[in-house]
């Protein structure tokens, strides 16, 4: 039925990702785009975008089109969408002749908002415009057998948003999704450093910390880690020491209700399908997945062994492109 280039968008809050059957990952990029404010153009996209953050002048601003889950400029989503796809099909060798396209959207995402993503894919000459959840996607690209009679439980921790879900024959059984992700817990590690040492940090610097030394909440030997801000004080620049205790302290809130989520979730699981998930265990993906201890933490919390996928950043991805195949069958997977 698919008959011409088939491709897998991941529209995701932190990244986008594009996948092309037969080539894999073709697109690998931040979710973000610079804006000339004085002609309203997109000047940069991805990763050149990014680049830009706080070092730009004035007129020139990065935004992030998608946040917290859902589409929050929705022009700029498209303008970025339509750009990565041009990119892709002069780059990557992807013919883009009347493709058959699966994208992934937010979960929070409205019906205005995804038929407005269907219809900027077509516009750009898409044959075909399929919409997927980001569970079924996830579960899919980490190889979990979701068209079998057996429970397959995969949570999803990406920048704006966690997914929770339980798939069996193809279909969601249970989910929830919170509007919380990596991107938060960078939040709150600069609301900290503020509090604490009167020091404003970037969002990269943030990030940064988060991935070197921050922790789930697991027993660890601590780390240390000198971070440049400015002194609110002062306005001068200014290094302070941060622990990884105290990282772990301040991103416990956003790590709690990521563990509400996947508990409310096992909650309103059918007791027959419990029995898989005790055997199979839960599988992680996403960002988030990879913050040191998330896997030991989830197990002891939950009782149950979690999993770590293959390829963690890219199993939406190459879910949302295998699914072409199997998109009839995927009660969800519906324009
Ligand atoms: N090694 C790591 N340790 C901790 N966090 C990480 C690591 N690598 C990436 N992340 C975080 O994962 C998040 C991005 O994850 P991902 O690319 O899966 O999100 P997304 O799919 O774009 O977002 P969403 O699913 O909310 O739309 C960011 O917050 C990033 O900082």
């Amino acid at each position: 039925m698919f008959s011409n280039t088939e491709i897998g968008i991941d529209l995701g809050t932190a990244n986008i990702l594009i996948y092309a059957k037969n080539k894999g990952i073709i697109l690998n990029e931040p979710s973000v785009v610079a804006v000339d404010t004085t002609t309203n153009q997109v000047v940069a996209v991805g990763n050149e975008a990014k680049e830009m953050i706080g070092k730009t002048p004035r007129n020139i601003v990065p935004i992030r089109p998608l946040k917290d889950g859902v589409i929050a400029d929705f022009d700029m989503t498209t303008q970025m969408l339509k750009a990565f796809l041009k990119k892709v099909s002069k780059k990557a060798g992807v013919s883009m002749r009347k493709p058959s396209v699966v994208v992934c959207t937010p979960s929070g995402s409205t019906a205005v908002e995804r038929r407005a993503i269907d219809n900027a894919v077509k516009n750009f000459g898409a044959k075909e415009v399929h919409l997927i959840e980001e569970p079924v996607a996830a579960a899919i690209g980490a190889d979990l057998p979701v068209a079998e009679p057996t429970a397959s439980m995969i949570v999803d921790i990406g920048g704006g948003t966690s997914e929770v879900g339980i798939i069996s024959f193809g279909g969601v059984v249970a989910s929830r999704s919170v509007r919380v992700g990596g991107d938060h817990m960078d939040e709150e590690i600069i609301q900290y450093i503020k509090r604490h040492y009167n020091v404003l940090i970037g969002e990269s610097s943030a990030e940064k910390i988060k991935m070197e030394i921050g922790y789930a909440l697991v027993e660890h030997s601590e780390e240390e880690m000198d971070v440049r801000g400015r002194d609110l004080v002062t306005g001068l620049p200014k290094v302070v020491s941060i622990r990884s205790t105290e990282i772990q302290r301040s991103i416990k809130e956003v790590l709690e209700s990521i563990l509400h989520a996947i508990t409310e979730t096992l909650e309103s699981c059918p007791p027959e399908l419990s029995g898989d998930i005790v055997d199979q265990g839960i599988t992680i993906t996403g960002g988030g997945s990879l913050l040191k201890g998330m896997q030991e933490w989830l197990s002891n919390e939950v009782n149950v062994p979690v999993h770590l996928a293959q390829n963690p950043l890219e199993s939406v991805a190459i879910g949302t492109g295998r699914s072409l195949k199997m998109i009839q069958k995927l009660q969800k997977a519906v324009k």
